[in-house]
């Protein structure tokens, strides 16, 4: 997360780092959210590669142990059908993980709200987005969850030429496009958006420039969930 600020502890409780194993220790590589206590979502691109994987929850600093933490082993990879990491501009930026027992919830791990199948947000709609990624393009991860502010850009802003054009869908959701922004290592986290009072986790984070994480006019791109509700009930229940 560029920009934005370090997020007060497991204050976005569904929050998960998910961690690979090289050379007998776990590394942070993508965010997610817990959506059942045996189910996590992250993006696709995340878990492209056949790793060890496993899921923190509970977490605020990925590198001291605070005794919140849970660590589950990830037992089944569940990656959107439809997912070509050859053409990311495609969509379908979206996959499950089983969990190998259920997580224990309390006040530091909680159930994501998902939204409703089909409901897409107004420009400007308040959001977050939280995650462990690099605080500059270029720069390191973050030890501490940070959080930023980043409202809704609509489809027809987004979608304009000297914004996204044609590379973003209307299966994604956009949102920032100023210094602040999310950024590699934030991939398949939550975008944290306010409906009727409460955060939803409106999106899965995707993608961002390539020439750079906090780009004018290329906002940080994600899936959208409302578009995959069915999906994911026909793999979860
Ligand atoms: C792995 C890719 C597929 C997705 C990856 N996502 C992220 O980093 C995220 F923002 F989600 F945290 C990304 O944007 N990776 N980049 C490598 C950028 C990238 O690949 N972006 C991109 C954007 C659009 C497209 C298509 C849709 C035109 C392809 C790639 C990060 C980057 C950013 C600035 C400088 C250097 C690296």
């Amino acid at each position: 997360v560029v920009g934005g600020e370090v997020a007060s502890p497991n204050s976005w409780p569904w929050q998960i780092s998910l961690q690979y194993l090289s050379g007998g220790s776990y590394y942070h590589t993508c965010g997610g959210s817990l959506i059942r206590r045996n189910w996590v979502m992250t993006a696709a691109h995340c878990v492209d590669s056949s790793r060890t994987w496993r899921v923190v929850l509970g977490d605020h600093d990925i590198y001291n142990q605070e005794g919140r933490e849970q660590y589950i082993r990830v037992s089944q990879v569940v990656i959107h059908p439809n997912w070509n990491s050859n053409s990311l501009a495609s969509g379908y930026d979206i996959a499950l993980l089983r969990l190998s027992s259920d997580a224990t919830l309390n006040s530091y791990v909680k159930l994501a709200t998902l939204p409703p199948s089909g409901q897409v947000l107004p420009h400007n709609n308040a959001c977050y987005i939280t995650g462990w990624g690099l605080t500059q393009t270029g720069g390191s991860l973050s030890a501490k969850l940070k959080q930023a502010y980043l409202p809704v850009v609509d489809y027809s802003t987004c979608s304009r030429s000297d914004w996204w054009g044609s590379a973003v869908k209307n299966t994604m959701v956009c949102a920032g496009g100023g210094s602040l922004s999310g950024c590699q290592g934030d991939s398949g986290g939550p975008l944290n958006c306010q409906v009727s009072g409460q955060y939803v986790v409106h999106g899965v984070t995707s993608f961002v420039s390539s020439s750079g994480c906090n780009v004018y006019q290329k906002p940080t791109v994600f899936t959208r969930v409302s578009a995959y509700r069915s999906w994911i009930s026909g793999i979860i229940g």
